[in-house]
């Protein structure tokens, strides 16, 4: 059997821990299937003391992860710290220039530096393997690096955030508060060390930042992306989704367009019979279409100790079982040098149905003047419907809720504006994007 793969975990949280204890669980198995033991034989973490229900007697532990990439006894340096700055940044750079393979889960930092990090790994002929920073346990790296080779992606889209899903499913089936979901997510080992990547959708924003790249070829442009969070959904938009026939998920959504590449993140309303609305809990769900293909969609655990460790070991394992000297796919799919630059579409001509809900004064010629603003801008109804709020809201509130047909979203922006300098809105309009299945749209 050839010398074992030395591996050196920096990071020892949720994902590391897991990871570590299913090498030590799986050695046998793994030595077979890699043709090579795996071993593990440094680690950084920050406290040593904490029992993580994994024997690491036997490794060298190093205070700095900068330090353990760049001396450590290892084949391998594996980044499961998280951030796209600091030690996590400093420590991959460093192994990556000594000519080490890295295996990371960071999306953060490959949004922030994934370019300037593949370059580094193709100059020195390493691997970056990266297979847990989008969507879990799901093998979306590889499908669109390897297996759609050929194919021309037209557009990518999906739930890419376990934690924000868990939350609007909780809310939805369970009647729990949004706090409540968002802490029980956490104790899961879900959420980012900062759950407000989680909830104000930027952790699926870096995801879709790689994704993008990945299937357009484009520089990964994670700051040109449309961004809304799950924060502003209430329960009454989950229940009035609902009485229309609607789920709503926090979708990351990419696709050409004729002006460029659109990027967007947002809440968005799906209905109740599509496959993606079934998408519940943890669970991610990725959808790719393609030319030769048709749609791929592909369904499973988004975060979670084990989800990620699961596809970080077969980034290992990737590593245990190549050839010195082979020909590498390129990091990004396409060699990092020959990445075109981003051209971004704008979210103004971004077109899809709407659902608004408005709370405006009880009085007479409101309800004529909303669908008069909404006529004036061109924007054709599915449904408009007038309810009193008297259990949220002073009796002389009610709720109107608009779903539009397909139109344009400066037409609805427009349109909102103009409502909102009426005079006879209660708060903020809220307006969620509804994604249709194709035909209907
Ligand atoms: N938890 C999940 O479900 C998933 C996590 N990820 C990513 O995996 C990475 C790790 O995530 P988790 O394990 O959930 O985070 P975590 O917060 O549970 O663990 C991170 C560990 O790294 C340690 N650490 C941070 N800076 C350090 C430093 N300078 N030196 C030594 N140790 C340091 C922390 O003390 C902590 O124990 C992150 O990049 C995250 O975004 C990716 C997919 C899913
Ligand atoms: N916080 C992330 C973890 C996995 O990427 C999530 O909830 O999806």
């Amino acid at each position: 059997m050839a010398d074992a793969l030395k591996i050196g975990i920096a990071g020892l949280g949720t994902v590391g821990a897991s990871l570590v204890r299913i090498i030590q669980q799986k050695s046998n198995e793994l030595a077979v299937t890699c043709g090579r033991p795996i071993t593990i034989t440094a680690v950084s973490a920050r406290d040593k003391t904490r029992d993580r229900g994994v024997d690491l007697s036997a490794v060298t532990w190093f205070d700095r992860p900068e330090d353990l990439a760049e001396k450590g006894d290892i084949d391998v340096f594996v980044e499961l710290m998280g951030g796209a700055e600091g030690a996590a940044n400093v420590s991959v750079r460093a192994a990556l220039q000594r000519g080490l393979h890295v295996v990371t889960a960071n999306k953060a930092l490959l949004a922030y530096h994934g370019v300037e990090l593949a370059t580094i790994a193709e100059e020195k002929g390493s691997l970056l393997n990266f297979e847990a920073a989008v969507a879990g346990g799901i093998p979306v790296i590889k499908a669109l690096r390897e297996s759609l080779t050929g194919n021309a992606v037209s557009r990518i889209y999906g739930i890419m955030n376990g934690t924000c899903n868990y939350i609007l499913t909780k809310m939805e089936k369970e009647g729990l508060s949004f706090a409540e979901c968002l802490k029980e997510a956490q104790r899961l080992g879900y959420a980012e060390a900062d759950p407000a990547f989680d909830i104000e959708g930027n952790d699926t924003a870096h995801k879709l930042a790689i994704l993008t790249t990945l299937a357009f070829g484009n520089r990964i442009a994670a700051d040109d992306i449309y961004l809304e969070g799950i924060t502003n959904i209430s329960i009454e938009d989950i229940h009035a989704a609902a009485e229309l026939g609607y789920r709503i998920k926090l979708l990351g959504v990419a696709q050409r367009t004729e002006t460029g590449i659109e990027q967007r993140v947002h809440p968005t309303m799906v209905p109740v019979d599509s496959v993606i609305a079934q998408v519940d809990g943890v669970t991610n769900a990725v959808a790719i279409e393609s030319d030769v293909l048709g749609e791929l969609l592909m369904v499973g655990p988004g975060a979670g100790g084990n989800a990620t460790a699961s596809s970080v070991l077969g980034d290992i394992a990737d590593i245990a079982k190549s050839q010195p000297g082979a020909q590498r796919v390129p990091v990004l799919g396409h060699p990092a040098k020959a990445l075109e630059p981003y051209r971004k579409a704008q979210m103004q001509s971004h077109e899809g149905g709407y659902f608004i809900r408005l709370t405006v004064l009880d009085r007479t010629g409101v309800f004529a003047s909303v669908a008069t603003r909404m006529a004036e801008n061109h924007i054709s109804l599915e449904s408009i419907v007038q309810r009193s709020t008297q259990h949220l809201a002073p009796s002389h509130h009610q709720t109107i809720i608009l779903v539009t047909h397909a139109t344009m979203e400066e037409s609805v922006r427009k349109a909102v504006a103009s409502i909102k300098s009426e005079g006879y809105l209660f708060g903020e309009p809220q307006v969620i994007r509804i994604e249709r299945p194709k035909e209907e749209a």
